[in-house]
């Protein structure tokens, strides 16, 4: 492994995805880099309309906005801006570790901004569709701004299986700078209806 350097925080965020399939960590980004993550949304938002999103894949997709109510912006990996270059150099840093660790074979990501406004949720749902199953890890960074409250709504619901197969359901806020990390594959999960405009960049670790 020649260069090889251990990374104590990314080994949390690995133990936590071996040992439960899911972790959940404040500190990724710095304050200052949420703010300028969000600021491009904001900007983007503005320049180029958000789409409602979907639900299924390609022919079978259809907008149901009380399935899913959020409105996307895809960004394109081969033309980042700087806020967006700062925050695909962060997130393959940590892929390129997972790959040298985990051995997942991951080999690219597609990612969009998301903006949820009140009265808007997503349904209970697993990341993967039926013809495409490279969906490994999917990874959310929230950008709500600084006074953001659990009063505001919209946490994202993990259903996870107890050791006795009960299901239980992990309730995750979408507090600034908050980034959840989970398996494409077997989390089913929900975003609870908002209140408050709700902003994050979703991303998806796939293998090819
Ligand atoms: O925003 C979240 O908390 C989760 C979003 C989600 O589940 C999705 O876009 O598939
Ligand atoms: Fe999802």
């Amino acid at each position: 492994m020649g260069d090889f350097e251990l990374n104590p925080f990314y080994e949390l965020i690995i133990d936590d995805l071996v040992n439960r399939k899911y972790s959940v960590v404040d500190c990724f980004f710095s304050e200052e880099e949420i703010n300028l993550l969000r600021a491009n949304l904001l900007l983007k938002q503005d320049l180029h309309s958000f789409k409602k999103a979907a639900i299924g894949q390609a022919s079978s997709e259809q907008i149901i906005e009380e399935v899913r109510g959020d409105s996307i912006l895809w960004l394109d990996e081969k033309e980042p801006d700087e806020v967006e270059q700062m925050y695909f150099n962060k997130v393959n840093h940590f892929l390129e570790y997972v790959n040298r660790t985990c051995y997942l074979g991951i080999q690219e990501g597609e990612f969009h901004y998301a903006c949820y406004p009140p009265g808007t949720c997503y349904k209970r749902h697993l990341d993967i569709f039926q013809s495409d199953s490279r969906r490994t890890l999917s990874v959310v960074l929230y950008l709500n701004d600084q006074e953001w409250t659990p009063a505001y709504g919209g946490e994202l619901a993990l259903y996870l299986q107890d050791e006795h197969g009960n299901e239980r359901e992990e309730i995750v806020h979408a507090l600034p700078g908050r980034l959840v990390v989970f398996d494409s594959k077997s989390i089913e999960h929900e975003v609870k209806m908002v209140n408050h405009t709700r902003y994050s960049i979703t991303g998806w670790l796939k293998t090819r």
